[in-house]
């Protein structure tokens, strides 16, 4: 009697998977669609493609008639480690086939197979032997696996790739568009959708796109889908050589990419990802399938190095932490110089950031050896001061290395230049470093001939999400708009400075009026700066008061506002500054805080950025700021006075500490004429103010023209409001809205009256 057999598919994308068995097969049952079918001897699964009648085109909803071949290393596809139980005979897989939905007669959903043009001719087949015979050559002594690695095979289960559809046209493995369902990414964003069909290609890209469009994915995609063919089937040596190397503008940024290539990695499985990096049972350590560290200046570098030494998949850093390990580090030169992908993020800042040479010496490495000047003289000698061990003429051994350029801000003459260039000869040796970034990005050795250039920037430059508006008022009251703003739109707002002055007396004064501030600039320890980014990041209506260091590239969840304090020096700045709101589709508010001597500057940037006229204003309730003017006054009081303490103990020390240090006894009081009476009294002053202003801050700030005493009866009732969500809880009488919903709202000549 034939043994009775059962058949199970697997819906997954790429090629559908069928085990056939005899007993119970659990895990796959659970996952797929299951049918029966009766197996002779004939038809038990022989080692060939078996043949079926079926024509392209046909459409089929009997799997058993699908031209179906026999997948040699069934582990591969993920169904390797079965119990016994499970009793899996063998497994099998067909191609280009598409499954999808139908009803029957009765109404019921059945599934269909509709049989592509090449799934019968072979071709993908004689790919896949091709494919597998490279990976067991590569395949590496067991003295460098790590037995206890994860494997990418077990992680290539079986995806149903009906969870995600708008991801199907893009040949990614399971792995990640798994994690892509997990991360919630139900589609991708334009700039992904038009990158990685040519990414995925090997093709050199130049991706242009708003800021918060989801740029990092879009060349990170790519990186990770590589890394995964490289280890398919095989555990992950324990030294890894680098694939990709990922150049980023700011500290912050780096390790930001890096968090965000991991949350890919880590929903690969989310079993295995809790499991990378910790000791197992026996104490081993499980290392990640996809090793991805940061070089970054302000943090340790003995720990980096030793990063480096164990050898990672994908290295992001910034130019001068990198050019300084590169220095002490023979290997790592070497290392970048087989790179399978360089990737330039925000590029045009990297240049602002004084980090120019190192970077144009780091790139040096990753042009050709057969390019007429792969390591110019200029990079030749900062390699010999350096100690790197590399010599003119000695550049990249990789042909195939894919270069990826992102940004929100290439100038279209870059592009054009960059063009244009492709289809010159290569230029002649030059004995000077560039100097610009168009020079830079000229030499920089793209591998295509004409790398794809994707331009999705908006016309107006920044998010068509974003709301924009400007308020002008005097210098001096600057403050006073930026704390009313601040109490008005409560929110995460990120509060832009040009100079780390004006943050060291924005922050003091709005901490005094209870505001969640932290500061964010490059004079900061960077714990301290990636503590404040924390923080910043957990408070709902924190604020951060940054320098540009802020600017470019950091993804903070649901950043509501951004203020420009003072008006940004170039129209890229403000872009990018802009660009930390209006994220991901979200809407965001950017607000330009305007003094009437700023004014020049900010027609010029407006005009730079092809605006045809001003953004509109922001309307003030001016019921509330002369309120306001009574807090601040109290703040700045006491400031002023902290302020006064900590110079003159400042001084103080200053001139013990050098008569210590020379040995000699000062015969004044270091006191001098400002006797610790003077001190106390100002201490007890700042006490009674610190009071007053506590007493202020507890109450809510009632708007001119309400009467707190009539609070039900008088001239504008507010009662209702309060028993309603819709008011400022910070304001009595005034209604609870949005910075967006009161300049769309408001009519031109009109002001809106926002009390009630
Ligand atoms: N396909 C997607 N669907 C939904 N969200 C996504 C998708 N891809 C990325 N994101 C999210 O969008 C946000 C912005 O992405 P990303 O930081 O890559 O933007 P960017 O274009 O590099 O911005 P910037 O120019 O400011 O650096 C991130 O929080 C990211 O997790």
């Amino acid at each position: 009697m034939a043994p009775s057999a059962e058949i199970v598919v697997v819906r997954a994308p790429g090629p559908l998977f069928a085990a056939r068995r005899t007993k119970q097969l659990r895990r796959l049952a659970a996952r797929g669609t299951k049918r029966s079918a009766d197996v002779s001897d004939e038809g038990t699964p022989s080692k060939k493609r078996r043949k079926s009648a079926l024509a392209a085109g046909t459409v089929t909803d009997d799997a058993d008639e699908l031209p179906w071949h026999e997948v040699d290393r069934a582990e591969a596809a993920g169904v390797g480690d079965f119990d016994e139980e499970g009793g899996v005979l063998m497994l099998e897989e067909v191609d280009d086939v598409e499954v999808f939905y139908d009803e029957d007669a009765g109404g019921s959903k059945v599934a269909k197979f509709k049989v592509g043009k090449r799934a019968r001719t072979g071709e993908l087949e004689s790919i896949k032997h091709s494919k597998k015979s490279k990976a067991a050559k590569a395949t590496t002594s067991p003295s460098v696996m790590t037995p206890t690695a994860p494997t990418v095979s077990t992680l290539e289960q079986p995806f149903d790739e009906y969870l995600l559809p708008e991801w199907q046209t893009f040949a990614l493995k399971n792995q990640i568009k798994r994690s892509l369902h997990t991360l919630g990414f139900t589609k991708p964003t334009e700039i992904q959708k038009r990158a990685l069909p040519f990414a995925l290609q090997g093709r050199d890209i130049i991706g242009v796109a708003e800021t918060g469009s989801g740029k990092t994915l879009a060349y990170g995609l790519p990186i990770i889908q590589h890394v995964l063919a490289k280890y398919a089937g095989i555990p992950p040596p324990e030294k890894r050589s680098l694939s990709a190397l990922v150049l980023a503008p700011t500290r912050e940024l780096a390790l930001q990419v890096g968090e965000h290539l991991r949350a890919i990695v880590h929903g690969f499985d989310p079993a295995l990802a809790k499991k990378a990096g910790e000791g197992d049972a026996k104490g081993q350590h499980k290392p990640p399938i996809i090793s991805i560290g940061a070089i970054v200046g302000g943090m340790s570098s003995l720990k980096q190095k030793r990063v480096i030494d164990r050898g990672m998949d994908i290295m992001i850093a910034t130019p001068g932490r990198l050019w300084d390990l590169l220095g002490e580090d023979a290997g790592l030169a070497q290392q970048i110089r087989s790179i399978r992908f360089l990737v330039l993020d925000e590029a045009d800042r990297m240049i602002e950031t004084g980090h120019f040479e190192e970077l144009h010496n780091i790139l040096a490495l990753t042009r050709r050896t057969s390019e007429v000047d792969a390591i110019d003289e200029a990079s030749s000698a900062a390699f010999q001061k350096a100690g790197i061990a590399v010599t003119e003429g000695q550049g990249s051994k990789s042909d195939e290395m894919q270069t990826f350029v992102f940004s929100a801000t290439l100038s279209k003459d870059l592009q054009l230049n960059l063009k244009r260039r492709r289809r010159a000869p290569p230029s002649k040796k030059r004995d000077k470093p560039p100097s610009t970034l168009d020079e830079l990005l000229e030499r920089v050795d793209f591998r295509d001939e004409e790398p794809e250039i994707i331009d999705l920037t908006p016309k107006q430059g920044v998010s068509h999400t974003l709301q924009e508006a400007k308020l002008e008022c005097i210098s001096s009251e600057k403050d006073l708009y930026l704390y009313y703003f601040l109490l008005r739109y409560p929110g995460r707002s990120l509060v832009f400075v040009s100079a780390i002055d004006g943050i060291r007396r924005i922050v003091p004064m709005l901490e005094l009026l209870g505001v969640k501030v932290y500061p964010l600039h490059s004079q900061l320890q960077q714990k301290q700066r990636l503590r404040n980014l924390e923080r910043f990041k957990s408070t709902p209506d924190g604020v951060l008061v940054a320098t540009d260091v802020a600017a470019r590239g950091l993804d903070i969840p649901a950043v509501e506002h951004v203020i420009h304090y003072q008006i940004p020096r170039t129209a890229d700045t403000y872009i990018h500054r802009s660009g930390r709101t209006a994220r991901a589709e979200k809407s965001g508010f950017s607000l330009l805080l305007c003094s009437a001597d700023e004014k020049r500057v900010q027609r010029a940037l407006l005009q730079k950025l092809g605006r045809a006229g001003d953004p509109p204003e922001l309307p003030i309730d001016h019921g509330v700021i002369e309120k306001l003017k009574e807090r601040l006054a109290l703040a700045k009081k006491i400031d002023d006075a902290q302020h006064k303490i900590k110079k003159a103990n400042h001084e103080k020390n200053w001139l013990q500490d050098t008569a210590d240090a020379m040995e000699i006894e000062l015969d004044f009081d270091v006191d001098g004429d400002q006797p610790a009476e003077h001190d106390q009294k100002i201490t007890s002053q700042i006490a009674s103010y610190k009071a007053e202003l506590r007493a202020l801050l507890s109450e809510r700030v009632v708007a001119k023209g309400i009467i707190a005493k009539y609070i039900t009866s008088g001239p504008q009732p507010v009662a209702n409001e309060l028993m309603t969500s819709s008011f400022n809880d910070k304001f009595v009488g005034v209604t609870r809205s949005t910075a967006t919903e009161d300049v769309v709202n408001l009519v031109p000549g009109k002001v809106r009256n926002k009390r009630k």
